[in-house]
């Protein structure tokens, strides 16, 4: 993409800010853009990132008219489709535009949105390209990577999501015609929600269970055109397509329906990487690489932890923090000035500790995405050895840091006061959209319980085994042998940032033996497994919690001893809220951590003190540390939490433009009560 010189030295507009921010600004004691660069990965990503931010500033075809809060779902839908065509332009004209660059510029056109063809490159290609063969490729894959097929992901059906091998959808092979027929044999099977299915893709991978030479085989990946490509009309020939309707949030997405009836599709249509079907109706499929179908779910799971926990965390923060520097409210001393309300110990406890979570579960989002890549690279080679662990953290990460950050979210959103309720404040919209990741690619009781599964099952292995060499080589297996080997450590208080590791990774083994002792428990009286696993399944999800904390801190842990090599201010406020959310956690699960780490309530009193310390610590650098998210205006969304700080004047220009306003009288209050009362 072409660079715009001027941006390297302009960061923010400096002019017309509140002078209350000036002053905080002022109080900052560390180097924001060092940390910039350690949230975007490097400076080098910093740049690419505000470059390509700047890309769309600077193009008229991105702005969102209408207004994002007062347009109307087919208003939102349509905008989405206008910045979609603009943007696929932009990709097709401009091959230099690389793949980072292009995610930069999506978050910022569709501010807080899933567009409409996002199933396309999360989903759609992604499964393609790991489930289809050579030849297939071949054939489809110039098309999908021009766009001219828009593709999403059909699994989820009206009566089954989590049970994928409930699936009702069947992909039946018809020898005489090499053939797949694709039906929904009832009501419940008809396919519900996928993205950009409702009025947008023209194709996409439907998950449907294979029927050949009258077996049953299981769920298998095929590609359906569904839409005409010149016309855009549904394919005729048995389907019956549309929107689901409004939801909580994603205005802007046709989430759709899809009813087959007898459907047909060429048998090549099948991906036939690992299972295939021959001419003549036999099924054949390589067993070591059937859990590849699964793969676009990790994918997505594990982008999810940065890309909505930690960005729709930090950006409901920013607003909170910024409008808390501009809020004034209550007496504080009597006939002083009213404070700021960012002054109060409870405010501060809310916002410093979302703060953290923040600032925790993006970074450890970052790990995690790094660990994707390089743990993929082999498994799309044939070697599925990582994938269980991948699978069990993403699972355990995206349900945990989806959980706290709606959490936080909501309460940023209540410490902005009657303000944080209007649309105008940003957080709505955030919340709307980062509520549905919860729910979407897996519920969390079901994803804590994949994690706890793999959990119990290293847990047994580490039992048997005399060295940790003869364990897989990941971490998982590395902290279980390790404490399960070794005497309880001694703790010391404060702890140090590496016994606040090893307490967590203990308070995890404990969780992990209880969740194991619970199931064989149960097991010894007789109970089935499946009765069994079900009645220990509170045991199960706090075990799950429990080891996605010790990922969260051991990974955050790590990127501090980096830091700690480059800048002693960086490294302090990045250490005080690594503490601050580790304490938070042990305060909040204090049974566990007294139980698993031999420490007393009086020690958890210490925790509950040097928090309060660690609020008195952030609080100078509160907005530099929201600064360097560095999350343009347009992103955010926010008459609360704009850099400048212009809180009032933006929240009047607000409620100017809604369409209430556009007339004196409305014409229902004229219709209904005027009218009638003149005759
Ligand atoms: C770039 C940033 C992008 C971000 C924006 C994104 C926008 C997105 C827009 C919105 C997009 C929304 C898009 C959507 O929402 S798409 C729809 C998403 N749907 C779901 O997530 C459904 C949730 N259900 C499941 O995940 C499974 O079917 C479960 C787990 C419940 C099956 O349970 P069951 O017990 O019946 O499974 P089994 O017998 O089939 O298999 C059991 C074996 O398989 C292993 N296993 C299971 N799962 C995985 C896995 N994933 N990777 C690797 N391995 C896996 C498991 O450990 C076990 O191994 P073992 O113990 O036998 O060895
Ligand atoms: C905004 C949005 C976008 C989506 N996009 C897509 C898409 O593009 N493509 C697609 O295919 N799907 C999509 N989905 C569907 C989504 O993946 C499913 O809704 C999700 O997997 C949950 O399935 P379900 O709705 O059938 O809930 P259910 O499986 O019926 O679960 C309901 C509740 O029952 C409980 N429960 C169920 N099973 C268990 C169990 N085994 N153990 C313990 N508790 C259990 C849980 O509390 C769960 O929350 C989308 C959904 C949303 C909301």
């Amino acid at each position: 993409m072409k660079q715009d010189e001027t941006m390297k030295v302009k960061r923010y507009d400096d002019t017309n800010v509140n002078p209350d921010f000036v002053a905080e600004r002022k109080k900052c004691t560390f180097n924001i853009e060092l940390l910039t660069n350690i949230i975007d990965g490097s400076s080098y990503l910093t740049e690419t990132r505000r470059q390509a931010q700047l890309a769309v500033l600077n193009n008229e075809s991105f702005s969102n008219l209408p207004d994002r809060y007062y347009a109307s779902r087919d208003e939102a839908y349509a905008q989405n489709i206008r910045k979609s065509a603009a943007y696929i332009k932009l990709l097709k004209e401009d091959k230099s535009i690389s793949r980072a660059e292009s995610y930069f510029m999506q978050c910022l056109i569709f501010p807080n949105e899933v567009p409409p063809f996002s199933l396309h490159t999360t989903m759609f290609t992604p499964t393609f390209e790991s489930m289809a063969d050579e030849e297939q490729k071949k054939l489809w894959m110039p098309r999908i990577e021009n766009y001219e097929i828009l593709g999403t992901y059909i699994q989820t059906e009206m009566g089954h999501g989590t049970n994928v091998r409930g699936l009702e959808t069947t992909a039946t092979f018809d020898p005489s015609t090499d053939e797949f027929i694709i039906h929904s044999p009832t009501l419940t099977s008809i396919k519900w929600w996928p993205g950009g299915l409702g009025k947008t893709c023209n194709c996409a991978i439907v998950m449907a269970s294979l029927i050949t030479n009258g077996r049953n085989e299981g769920i298998h990946p095929f590609i359906v055109q569904l839409r005409d490509f010149e016309t855009h009309e549904p394919l005729k020939g048995g389907l019956t397509i549309g929107d689901i309707g409004t939801k909580l949030g994603f205005h802007g997405m046709d989430n759709g329906f899809v009813k087959f009836d007898q459907f047909r599709i060429p048998r090549r249509n099948m991906l036939m990487k690992s299972a295939k079907v021959t001419r003549d109706g036999t099924y054949q499929k390589e067993k070591k690489l059937e859990k590849l179908k699964y793969g676009s779910m990790v994918f997505v799971r594990a982008m999810l932890v940065f890309n909505q926990a930690g960005q729709g965390l930090a950006q409901a923060v920013t607003i909170a923090a910024r409008y808390s520097c501009v809020r004034r409210q209550s007496e504080y001393a009597p006939g002083q000035e009213e404070p700021h309300i960012i002054e109060y110990q409870a405010q501060q406890h809310i916002l410093f500790t979302e703060l953290a979570a923040s600032y925790i579960f993006y970074i450890a989002g970052n790990k995690l995405r790094e660990l994707y890549f390089t743990m993929n690279y082999d498994i799309q080679k044939g070697d599925l050895s990582d994938l269980p662990e991948l699978h069990a953290l993403s699972a355990g990460l995206k349900a945990l840091t989806l959980d706290e950050a709606v959490v936080g979210i909501e309460r940023c959103r209540l410490i902005c006061g009657g303000h944080g309720y209007s649309a105008a404040s940003g957080i709505p919209k955030i919340y709307t959209e980062v509520v549905a990741a919860c729910t979407y690619e897996g519920v969390h009781p079901v994803l804590y319980l994949q994690t706890a599964r793999y959990l119990l099952k290293v847990y047994q292995a580490a039992l048997l085994s005399s060295s940790a060499s003869s364990l897989p080589d990941n971490q998982s297996s590395k902290y279980i042998f390790r404490h399960l080997h070794s005497e309880r450590p001694r703790f010391h208080f404060p702890l140090s940032f590496v016994e606040i590791v090893e307490a967590f990774e203990r308070r995890a083994l404990m969780c992990i033996e209880k969740a194991s002792k619970k199931l064989d428990g149960l097991l010894a009286t007789g109970r089935p497994h499946h009765e069994a696993w079900n009645y220990s399944a509170c045991y199960l999800i706090r075990a799950a919690k429990a080891h996605s904390h010790v990922y969260l801190t051991s990974s955050v842990h790590e990127q501090l001893e980096t830091v700690r090599q480059e800048d002693a201010g960086v490294y302090t406020v990045l250490g005080q809220l690594f503490e601050l959310y580790a304490l938070k956690s042990i305060v909040d699960h204090a049974v566990e951590f007294i139980e698993s780490c031999g420490i007393t309530t009086d020690q958890i009193n210490i925790c509950i003190e040097r928090i309060e310390a660690l609020l008195l610590n952030i609080r100078p650098n509160v907005l530099p540390l929201v600064d360097a998210f560095d999350f343009p205006d347009r992103l955010l969304g926010s008459a609360l939490g704009c850099y400048d700080g212009n809180v009032y004047q933006r929240l009047y220009e607000y409620a100017l433009n809604s369409p209430l306003n556009k007339s004196t009288v409305n014409v229902a209050y004229f219709v209904y009560y005027i009218a009638i009362n003149i005759s």
